[in-house]
């Protein structure tokens, strides 16, 4: 069991205690078409399925906090394993993605 799999309601909190932290990140990791459908307030758009997505990942600050979520956890488990890869230090995956997170019944903006 991954700790850094967070539940929606743990997800929330992180946020929330991270929100005046300037090395704190949401990394949506859907594509710009699902993003416009409705995404977590204050989230960076970068698509799992762009060519250089690595590349453009790997550019993030490695020491920060980073939260990632795509639709339903799969893509952003990937994310997880490069975000190891990489060296970073801090990343956590919304357990269940955005699915999860709008049945939780937490807010969503457009
Ligand atoms: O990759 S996914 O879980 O968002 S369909």
């Amino acid at each position: 069991q991954d700790e850094r799999l967070l539940e929606p309601s743990a997800a929330a909190d992180l946020m929330r205690v991270n929100r005046d932290n300037p090395d704190f990140l949401i990394l949506d990791v859907r594509t710009a078409q699902e993003f416009g459908q409705g995404s977590i307030e204050g989230a960076v758009l970068l698509d799992y399925y762009a060519s250089d997505f690595r590349e453009r990942f790997a550019q993030l600050d490695r020491d920060a906090t980073i939260l990632t979520y795509c639709r339903s956890g799969n893509r952003s488990s990937h994310v997880l394993k490069m975000a190891d890869d990489l060296g970073f230090k801090n990343v956590y995956d919304l357990r269940g993605g955005i699915l999860a997170w709008r049945e939780a019944g937490l807010p969503l903006i457009k």
